[in-house]
């Protein structure tokens, strides 16, 4: 038994090795510039462990818009501007809406969600129910919804502003679940919120391109659990279970109660038993299992991110904070709350809205694409497998498209809604994989938005001699990057 193991091990290197020599003699020459690449090893040193985007914005300027990584021998495409993610993810999305294999997510039950799906009937079939349900004419049913939450968390926030990150959380997950599973969450200790905003913690981390690398040699799953470097296994089996728990629990408790009147309506989960008339079949019970978890995870910590964004710009920047509040003043004046469809007759608070989602990214690498076969993009090979990451942060932040792109300006909108959509068609992700809840996304942002702005004024706090205290700015890391509060508001 004891000498087993050495064997083991030894086999393991030998094939590990051997993969990675099959799969670097397998890359051809003449793909785009990047750094360095070492045998075996590609460039993987180079891949810092957070904050990738910052990273990768600095090969922007030394290797140019599109960057080649190979990372272990799996080749990685950074796309750092607007117009090549058009050209490749937009204009070729047949062959650029896969979704790279990651083994970490895999492991934790998390490609069960049509986010991380394989370009497939599988992921047509859930994404097509949700589209449905949030279409641009489907969303207006919820924006009763949305405004009444942007109201209570404006009451939460006066009672007791130092609670704004998990009054923000309470709020955007009572709105999603309510509209996905039809359950009111009241508190923040409701276990369906709470295991909902894990299994997105838990998500965020395991889909971060360049942390696991079981991601680069996924033959590393098969390591025995006492090995040490095997422990991403334990924390993978103790996270699928999480995961799980997160996307049926609610489910059903929505199935078992829709007949007792304790579930509200309409909600997403509702609609599809109720037009099946309560005879899934599994496989479709599965699909809308996941397609709800996949709304609760796509619309939870995006969300919440941005508004907290949205503070912290205010806290910073007075002047812009006042110039939406004088035009909120005289489009809605001082008799009524505004509303969702005073959209269309506040530009000041569009571009505001704009510069957030510009100024930091909730998402700041997007969700990483899957190139399906071989491309050529201005004479250069992009294989095919290559994992393809858009560089969303750097899209934003290139000082030729943006001037100043670290000041938060709405003016650099001039009003034009034009421009200010070239900033959502990025934050919110390329082609057939592009956010199916965008339209809902802004419904919700705008409420909160539209109505902290009508009702409060946001202003640093002071310490005991007076002075104002201004927030650090510092963002996690992860899929989904928020900001962190240092001082409270
Ligand atoms: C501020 C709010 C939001 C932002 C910034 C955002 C951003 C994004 C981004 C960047 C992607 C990846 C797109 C790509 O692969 O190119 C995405 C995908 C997705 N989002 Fe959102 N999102 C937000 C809100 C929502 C909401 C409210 C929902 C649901 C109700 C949602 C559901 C999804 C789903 C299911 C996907 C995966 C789509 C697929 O793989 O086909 N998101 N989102």
């Amino acid at each position: 038994m004891s000498g087993s193991v050495p064997i083991a091990i030894l086999a393991a290197a030998v094939m590990s090795a051997g993969y990675l020599f099959w799969k670097s003699a397998a890359r051809k020459n003449n793909v785009p510039p990047g750094p360095r690449r070492w045998p075996l090893i590609g460039s993987v040193l180079e891949i810092p462990q957070t904050c990738q985007w910052e990273t990768f914005s600095k090969w922007a300027k030394t290797y140019g818009s599109i960057v080649y990584v190979d990372a272990l021998g799996q080749p990685m495409i950074v796309i750092n501007s607007a117009k090549v993610a058009n050209d490749l993810l937009d204009k070729r999305s047949s062959i650029y809406s896969d979704r790279p294999i990651l083994m970490m997510p895999t492991l934790c039950g998390g490609t069960n969600s049509f986010a991380l799906q394989s370009y497939s009937e599988s992921w047509r079939q859930q994404r097509k129910i949700v589209a449905q349900d949030f279409s641009p004419a489907a969303v207006r049913r919820y924006y009763p919804l949305q405004e009444t939450e942007a109201r209570k968390l404006v009451h939460g926030l006066i009672d007791d502003p130092s609670t704004l990150a998990r009054q923000t959380q309470l709020r955007i997950g009572a709105i999603i679940i309510r509209v996905a599973y039809g359950h009111y969450v009241t508190d923040e200790n409701d276990p369906l919120l709470t295991a909902g905003l894990t299994a997105m913690e838990i998500f965020s981390k395991a889909t971060t391109p360049g942390v696991w690398a079981v991601d680069f040699l996924p033959m590393l799953r098969f390591l025995p659990s006492w090995l040490p470097g095997s422990e991403f296994l334990q924390i993978a089996k103790q996270w699928r279970k999480i995961v799980i728990g997160a996307a049926w629990d609610p489910y059903l408790w929505c199935k078992k109660n829709l007949a007792t009147g304790t579930v509200l309506l309409p909600n997403f989960c509702a609609q599809y038993l109720a037009a099946e008339d309560g005879k899934m079949s599994e496989e479709q019970e599965e699909k809308l299992v996941w397609a709800a978890l996949s709304m609760f995870g796509g619309g939870l910590d995006t969300n919440a991110s941005s508004i907290l964004t949205f503070f912290l710009a205010m806290i910073l920047n007075p002047s812009v904070q006042h110039k939406a509040q004088d035009e909120i003043d005289r489009v809605i004046g001082p008799d009524r709350l505004p509303v969702i469809q005073d959209k269309a007759s506040l530009p000041c608070v569009r571009g505001l809205i704009a510069e957030v989602f510009r100024w930091h990214p909730a998402a700041p690498l997007g969700i990483a694409h899957a190139l399906t076969q071989d491309d050529v993009y201005d004479d250069m090979r992009l294989p095919k497998g290559s994992v393809v990451i858009p560089n969303a942060w750097h899209m934003l932040h290139d000082p030729e498209v943006y001037p100043n792109p670290m000041e938060f300006d709405p003016d650099r909108y001039q009003g034009l809604d034009s421009e200010m959509d070239k900033v959502t068609d990025i934050s919110f992700g390329f082609g057939r994989r592009a956010c199916p809840g965008k339209y809902f996304a802004e419904g919700t942002f705008f409420a909160v938005v539209s109505t902290v702005l009508a009702t409060c004024e946001i202003s640093p706090i002071q310490d005991t001699e007076g002075n104002t205290v201004l927030p650090d700015i510092s963002y996690t890391s992860g899929t989904i990057s928020a900001f962190k509060i240092s001082v409270p508001f």
